[in-house]
């Protein structure tokens, strides 16, 4: 098989050296790999062009939500199956697909694992493979973009940190097929899947492959609930978090609101329309 390797150095504040090794001496007699490094910037064009030009079986992420998003909006013409060694701070998707954190386990999957499909979520025009949403969780990946401190502790102080300075709770506007609602509150996620990147699982009924998504108004701060969240919850109390599952959706507010994108901050906006991509990418997971 020819493997096409993506690293970005810089996610979860990890080095991949190590990584890289074990990945190259799992191979093989007869595959080959090439690695491309990101650097931040033009790294879309790059892979786009690299993809065009070569012919491989299966390119490899190593990295986080964002690298996984990055790979898949390159393969929009070409579409490989993806293989995630996950790297990054926050491995939503990853953890997901139930895809373990260990090496020894993720690599042979990454590189000769079955393979599923699962939908994505255009989210103002934007791929979302994961969870995208406005309000509080927005403002904290902007507080963590804005600061020095990566990975895991990073988020931690700058939870802290955003907690304290918010304009929460938010006027929605939800305009769903059926029925227009209006609801209050600290955030709204348009969730593909079922946990956040943290393994808290906030829409206990997603399924990442069943053609919609979820739109989840979570109502307040609660720390019983939140608690429960890492519980695996078949479900969550409708005075924390309202559920509704649709193909698509078009919200609105009155202030701008933060806004991002399976973990990155994209800008304050007032209104979102967001639709199910079915069957859009093909990533290697465990049997
Ligand atoms: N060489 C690089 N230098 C700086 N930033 C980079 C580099 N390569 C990629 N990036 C940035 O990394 C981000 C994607 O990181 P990803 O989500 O995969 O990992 P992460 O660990 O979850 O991220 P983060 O460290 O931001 O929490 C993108 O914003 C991208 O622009």
């Amino acid at each position: 098989m020819k493997f096409f390797l993506i690293v970005n150095p810089i996610s979860g504040d990890k080095d991949k050296t190590g990584l890289i090794a074990n990945v190259r001496e799992r191979l093989e007699n007869e595959d080959s790999i090439e690695t491309f490094e990101t650097t931040g910037v033009n790294d879309l064009e790059q892979i786009k062009q690299k993809l065009t030009n070569k012919s491989f079986d299966r390119v490899l992420v190593a990295g986080g939500d964002g690298t996984v998003k990055l790979v898949a909006e390159a393969m929009e013409d070409c579409s490989l199956p993806i293989g995630i060694l996950p790297a990054g701070s926050a491995n939503g998707l990853a953890s997901d697909l139930g895809i373990s954190e260990k090496e020894n386990e993720f690599i042979p999957i990454a590189l000769y694992g079955i393979t599923r499909t699962i939908d994505a979520v255009c989210v103002d025009g934007k791929l979302s493979l994961h969870m995208s949403d406005m309000g509080l969780n927005a403002q904290l990946i902007e507080e963590y973009e804005k600061s020095s401190i990566r990975g895991k502790v990073g988020y931690a102080i700058n939870s802290v940190s955003t907690l304290f300075k918010n304009e929460a709770p938010y006027e929605f506007t939800i305009k769903l097929d059926d029925k227009e609602i209006k609801e209050q509150g600290i955030m709204l996620s348009f969730a593909n899947s079922k946990k956040f990147g943290t393994g808290a699982v906030v829409n206990p009924q997603g399924k990442i492959d069943d053609g919609i998504f979820e739109v989840l108004v979570f109502k307040k701060l609660d720390i019983v609930e939140l608690i429960k969240t890492l519980n695996n919850p078949k479900e969550l109390s409708e005075d924390f978090v309202e559920i509704y599952p649709t193909k698509r959706v078009a919200v609105t507010t009155n202030n701008p609101v933060p806004f991002q994108v399976d973990g990155e901050f994209c800008d304050e906006v007032t209104q979102v329309t967001a639709y199910i991509l079915p069957n859009r990418l093909e990533i290697a997971v465990p049997e």
